[in-house]
């Protein structure tokens, strides 16, 4: 008889190799890390890691905007600006872990005493997660990677970006509109730089019947690093008080 693992072989049965034997005695060949079944488990392993990394982080949002902003400029500043009063407030800041205004954003954070996570992307060029990260990780996957942003933060700050910023912001949009996700503050900073992506949503897509009156509110648009913070604490507590309703609803029905 032979056991091999949780299986039994008795007679004939019995393989002539044991299941280490077959691992470790061969290489056979390679192919196989090029096909899809292998990328669903290096897909599982992303999830995985990602999940471990954050299933315990406190209060956090998200944090986007672009890449290529230069420390020393307004909208950098901006971006430090929001992650101390995001740090201030109790929150932790999670951004792309890249450049510009990712970087700024984990600097303010980190320098007001919060939790600065960063969450990057395997890009064709070098490119390492910026100084001012507490905890990170660097995805292969951006779809993966996208999960972890919604799954474990609380609402979503859109600062001046391009097309990578644009993209997250209306997977955000989306998520909201289709009710993927519910109760989710999603707030664009710089009504300057916002303003006239705003009017041309309201003249292009309301106008032509293509969103509803109320996907307008879906996004909210502020100048003030201050104001931001005020829109998800009062979000935030609105559905603290919300979900309080609910249960003494519950248990007093019961
Ligand atoms: C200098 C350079 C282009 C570096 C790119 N390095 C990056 N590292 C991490 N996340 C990124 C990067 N580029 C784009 N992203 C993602 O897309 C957004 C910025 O894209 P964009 O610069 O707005 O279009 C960020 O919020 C981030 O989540």
């Amino acid at each position: 008889m032979r056991n091999a693992g949780p299986l039994t072989y008795r007679g004939e049965s019995i393989p002539n190799t044991t299941t280490d034997q077959r691992l470790l005695d061969r290489r056979g060949p390679a192919d196989w890390v090029h096909t899809d079944p292998w990328r669903v488990l290096r897909i599982q392993s992303e999830f995985v890691e990602g999940f471990g990394l954050l299933s315990e982080l406190p209060s956090a949002v998200s944090v986007f905007g672009s890449a290529r902003i230069r420390p020393g400029t307004r909208y950098y500043d901006l971006g430090v600006q929001v992650g101390a009063k995001l740090a201030e407030a109790g929150y932790a800041t999670i951004t792309g872990g890249g450049p510009g205004m990712m970087e700024a954003a984990n600097k303010g954070a980190k320098e007001a005493g919060g939790l600065s996570v960063g969450l990057g992307i395997e890009l064709p060029f070098e490119q390492s997660l910026n100084p001012y990260i507490d905890m990170g990780m660097t995805f292969r996957y951006f779809f993966v990677r996208k999960t972890m942003f919604v799954k474990y933060s609380q609402a979503f700050v859109v600062l001046p970006g391009g097309f990578g910023t644009l993209d997250e912001l209306f997977e955000a949009a989306t998520l909201v509109q289709t009710n993927k996700v519910t109760r989710f503050p999603v707030v664009l900073v710089g009504t300057e730089f916002w303003g006239g992506m705003e009017k041309w949503i309201r003249e292009s897509l309301l106008e032509n019947g293509l969103i509803k009156p109320h996907d307008m509110e879906l996004v909210q648009m502020v100048d003030e690093p201050g104001e931001v913070v005020d829109i998800i604490k009062k979000s935030h507590l609105d559905i603290a008080r919300e979900l309080d309703a609910q249960e003494r609803a519950r248990t007093n029905g019961s």
